[in-house]
């Protein structure tokens, strides 16, 4: 039974490949005549390892074209690090580069998410959201941040005492899983150090272009967009969609129950908690524009600076585009916040001499077990620890955007609907910004340093309207997280961590970066 279900399913991958590729040589063949080279830019050849390997492929590539590049596949792609086009991509000429190239098509509601939007309705949404990730906001959210990161720092002191290697990017994945299941699904999650939970297996299988083994789709999605589109749109083939169908029940029908608590309480005249998930159930009510601050109001205005007004700005979210905001919480903010913390423990080991001046820089700042957020902001050793890790390990490969028009910037025109691609990795590592790349130095972000440096050569969150909003949320976990753990545990390498004491860690890359094998890290006592 198992054996004909396998054949029968490699049977129509078998059929879906030949038809492409014939799809695609006919395409070639008779319609496709483009070529860079009279737009100003050097043709160079797309090969899948460039796909497969986002993070260092594209950088390769510009190692032998120079700063720009342009490809061609379906689409014309710009591949560039040239820091005067991205001005102009990411901030000067915004309104022809509101728009990302489109995603991989999916039936579940992340598509009324801020990543997957487009021009009047990302513009919409970004200003509603922006002002629930504000300052004030995040303070109330830290409260359930701090205490999920005393919980951390417990479970690792547990492995100190037992001497056991501690996985780390499962206890960060665990600590992040919890931050946003309390933060944006209503949910009182309480899994660190134990095993199999529900939400956090979820939030692995979520986005199924990032498993090891679903290459096949990836690369269906980035040669044949539009094939993948038909697959998913037309026949509704959840197979072919780039989100997991059961992951996606369980996070939309979780959100509908705690709506409805929620709903509920409000009706009995009951106090609310203020987190991100009642921020953007708050975006849904018609007064919510009357309840901003001023700050708020500032940022929200800030998000669509440059762009020409529109009066449906303050229109209230739809039940769908509030779905759409916490799932993306999922697809943007689990792998990419728990890499990021897991990669700090492993730096803080690597590094002992930076680990004991993140250490000292706690005592000295902070004065009891449970910091003010204040005080998390005075941290500024800290906050370059954390910078110089994104430097070397950015968790996203890649920022894109759409041309809208043909427009001409300096000798490269880059013609309408055309990608732009910008390798974030081969920016963070050019030593015409940061010298000796591969040396690991918190101090390359000290005030000094910085001040010399354009802000286009540090953009693991990008830049520009589309800035990660999530960027304010992460820098806290992380700080709150490092605040807790360093000041309970040391972190070592040793003959029995991974990798070795010595040795550097590889990665797989599709999109968002993965080392090939799971850090594991140990950890000794503070007193
Ligand atoms: C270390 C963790 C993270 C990294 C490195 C990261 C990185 C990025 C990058 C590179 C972008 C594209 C920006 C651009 O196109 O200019 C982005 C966008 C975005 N991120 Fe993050 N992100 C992280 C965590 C999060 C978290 C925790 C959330 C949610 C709470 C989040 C939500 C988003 C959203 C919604 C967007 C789209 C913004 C827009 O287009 O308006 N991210 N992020």
């Amino acid at each position: 039974m198992v054996e004909a279900e396998v054949q029968s399913n490699a049977f129509f991958y078998a059929t879906i490949a030949a038809v492409t590729v014939v799809a695609y040589v006919v395409y070639k063949r008779l319609v496709d005549n483009e070529n860079w080279e009279k737009y100003g830019v050097k043709h160079g050849n797309l090969s899948v390892t460039y796909i497969t390997r986002l993070r260092d492929g594209f950088g390769q590539l510009l190692k032998e074209h120079g700063d720009t590049v342009g490809l061609k596949n379906m689409q014309m792609m710009l591949v560039t690090k040239d820091l005067q086009i991205l001005r102009e991509v990411f901030v000067k000429d915004f309104s022809n580069f509101i728009d990302r190239p489109r995603g991989p098509a999916t039936l579940s509601h992340v598509e009324r998410s801020l990543i997957f939007l487009k021009g009047q309705d990302w513009r919409r949404v970004r200003h509603i959201v922006t002002p629930a990730y504000s300052t004030g906001k995040l303070k109330h959210i830290y409260k359930i941040i701090d205490e999920r990161a005393k919980k951390l720092a417990q479970v690792l002191e547990d492995f100190a005492r037992k001497d056991k290697l501690v996985p780390v990017k499962l206890n960060a994945g665990q600590f992040t899983g919890e931050v946003i299941a309390r933060s944006a699904f209503g949910l009182s999650s309480d899994c660190q150090g134990g095993e199999n939970d529900e939400f956090i297996h979820y939030c692995q299988k979520f986005f199924k272009l990032q498993s090891k083994n679903l290459n096949f789709l990836l690369i269906l999605f980035m040669v044949f967009p539009n094939v993948q589109k038909f697959l998913v749109k037309t026949f509704k083939w959840r197979i072919f969609d780039a989100f997991d169908e059961t992951a996606d029940n369980y996070f939309t029908s979780t959100l509908r129950k705690s709506i409805q608590v929620r709903q509920e309480a409000e009706g009995r005249g009951e106090k609310l908690p203020s987190d991100l998930l009642q921020n953007f159930i708050n975006a849904r009510k018609p007064e919510h524009k009357e309840e901003r601050t001023k700050e708020e109001e500032a940022e929200a205005k800030l998000a669509c600076s440059g762009l020409p007004s529109d009066t449906q700005l303050d229109k209230a979210m739809s039940e769908e585009e509030l779905l759409g905001q916490s799932l993306i919480i999922i697809f943007a903010g689990f792998e990419t916040a728990s890499g990021v913390l897991a990669t700090c423990f492993y730096t803080l080991a690597k590094y002992p001499e930076y680990q004991e001046k993140v250490y000292e820089e706690l005592k000295s700042v902070l004065n009891s077990d449970s910091p003010s957020y204040e005080e998390l902001a005075q941290l500024t050793y800290t906050e370059q620890f954390i910078n110089e890790t994104l430097r070397l390990y950015p968790p996203s490969s890649m920022i894109s955007r759409q041309a809208a028009e043909t427009k001409t910037y300096g000798s490269v025109t880059i013609p309408k609907g055309a990608a732009v691609l910008i390798p974030i990795f081969s920016i963070l590592t050019d030593p015409r910004y940061y010298p000796d790349p591969e040396r690991f130095d918190p101090d390359r972000f000290s005030e000094e340093n910085r001040a010399g440096r354009d802000p286009m050569t540090f953009i693991p969150f990008g830049y520009g309207p589309h800035l990660c909003i999530g960027m304010r949320l992460v820098y806290l976990q992380l700080k709150s997280a490092l605040a807790q753990t360093v000041r309970r545990v040391r972190f070592e390498l040793n003959d029995r961590t991974e990798p070795k004491l010595g040795s550097e860690p590889t990665f797989r890359d599709l999109g968002l970066l993965i080392p090939d094998k799971p850090f594991l890290v140990s950890v000794k006592p503070r007193n």
